[in-house]
């Protein structure tokens, strides 16, 4: 029986999208532009990468190829040098909102068509009945930053206040997200985790997609750090996800990385959440050697996202791609008969572009695996084909969205 892993590579978007004036992204483009960056030597940096840059593995998948009929344009070095290896296309986000839940949910079959509640960019953020009730039913002294912000700016700026005042740092960004960040050690991470359940209860009527708990280390002389134990709040899928149908189905699952927080646990199967791209690859390529017939593994890579995309870092975010096309034999080593991967993205995040949030795009979709015909697949019209192609790949009848290209 046949076996699916979808590799979501957070935030690694192709540009392209038709809709990404309304988001304030038109020509945001993730891969193009660190792709440009990289040919003209703005992804140098001494003792992490130099040069042009280099994927040949999903080069030979067809990611410049996505990324052109994306695009136009052909990213500097992403042309294919011989034959794919791979079935290749772009897909177009038809949810409202360019968040990870709202990217997630659509590969699975559920896109997003209401609306998310935001929080606006004035300062204070977050309504006065939201924060008070907040204040109250965790008797905290008060809360810090109040406002739209770089998750490690407002630790950098309001970190010794915090550890002095024992007042979280609450902070939200364009996203539907209430943010709160916390010293692990003088606040106190399950402290923090059981605050953020509080604020989880007290967003719902709001429309908020998630609550994020953001733990960080250090001291005001040593400077402040994130640490590997951020964990996501979200709502439920407003329906069944493929997710929910595989289960129903009797189908093993294994999610790795965000996966479980970004469905609210449900039918996420066995969970697996090791800190950092790396320790997520490995994770979701144990779990390919393990995987009983039948069985789904879906995983998601975060550093793209948070550690480069947010930070604006383009050496880092061309390392990271690397990084991750240097292992792509590994994944293929672990791959049997029959077998399909699929490598995708739930939004942009260009490290090029103004401000610090995700940008509006395109995603690639890239596919692989013993007997994975190559070609395009053309342009699909929702990221939910993903999770369409999947269910067909795994002959399980589809309920929802989306439209398998098998
Ligand atoms: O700046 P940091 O804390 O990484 O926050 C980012 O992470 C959130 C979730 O992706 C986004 O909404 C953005 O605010
Ligand atoms: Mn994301
Ligand atoms: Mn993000």
């Amino acid at each position: 029986m046949p076996r699916a892993l979808i590799i979501v590579l957070d935030s690694v978007g192709i540009g392209g999208a038709e809709d990404a004036d309304i988001y304030g992204d038109a020509g945001a483009d993730t891969v193009g532009h660190i792709a440009e960056a990289c040919a003209e030597g703005r992804g140098d940096q001494v003792g992490l990468r130099q040069g042009p840059l280099n994927l040949p593995h999903m080069t030979a998948f067809g990611l410049g190829l996505a990324c052109e009929a994306s695009t136009g344009r052909m990213p500097p070095n992403l042309a294919p040098k011989g034959p794919l290896k791979g079935a290749w296309g772009y897909g177009v986000e038809t949810s409202n909102g360019k968040d990870t839940p709202s990217g997630h949910w659509e590969i699975t079959g559920v896109p997003v068509t209401f609306d998310w509640g935001y929080f606006p960019d004035t300062v204070p953020s977050f309504p006065k009945e939201l924060t008070d009730a907040l204040i109250a039913r965790a008797n905290l002294p008060g809360i810090l930053a109040n406002k739209h912000a770089s998750g490690t700016v407002v630790i950098d700026d309001y970190g010794a206040e915090h550890v002095r005042t024992g007042k979280p740092i609450c902070y939200t960004s364009v996203d539907s997200v209430l943010q709160i960040a916390a010293h692990e050690e003088t606040f106190g991470l399950q402290r923090l985790y059981d605050l953020c359940k509080i604020a989880r209860e007290l967003c719902d009527p709001y429309n908020i997609g998630r609550v994020i708990a953001r733990p960080f280390v250090g001291t005001a002389e040593t400077g402040f750090k994130r640490t590997g134990n951020r964990k996501d709040f979200a709502v439920f899928p407003p329906a069944d996800t493929i997710l929910d149908t595989l289960q129903k189905a009797g189908r093993a699952i294994v999610t790795v990385g965000k996966i479980g927080d970004i469905f609210a646990h449900r039918s996420t199967g066995k969970e697996v959440k090791p800190s950092g791209n790396d320790a997520c690859l490995s994770a979701a390529i144990d779990a390919m050697k393990d995987l009983p017939d039948g069985g789904f593994v879906f995983a998601n890579l975060v550093d793209f996202d948070t550690e480069f995309g947010h930070r604006r870092d383009i050496p880092g975010y061309a390392a990271a791609l690397e990084a991750f096309d240097r292992r792509v034999p590994e994944i293929e080593a672990a791959l049997k008969p029959g077998d399909l991967v699929i490598i995708t993205a739930d939004h942009g995040n260009d490290p090029s572009w103004r401000g610090t949030d995700h940008t509006r795009e395109h995603t690639p979709i890239l596919a692989f695996g013993p007997g994975v015909k190559t070609g395009s697949v053309g342009r699909r019209e929702s990221f939910a084909d993903i999770g369409a192609s999947v269910l067909a790949h795994l002959k399980v009848p589809h309920p929802g969205k989306g439209t398998s290209w098998l």
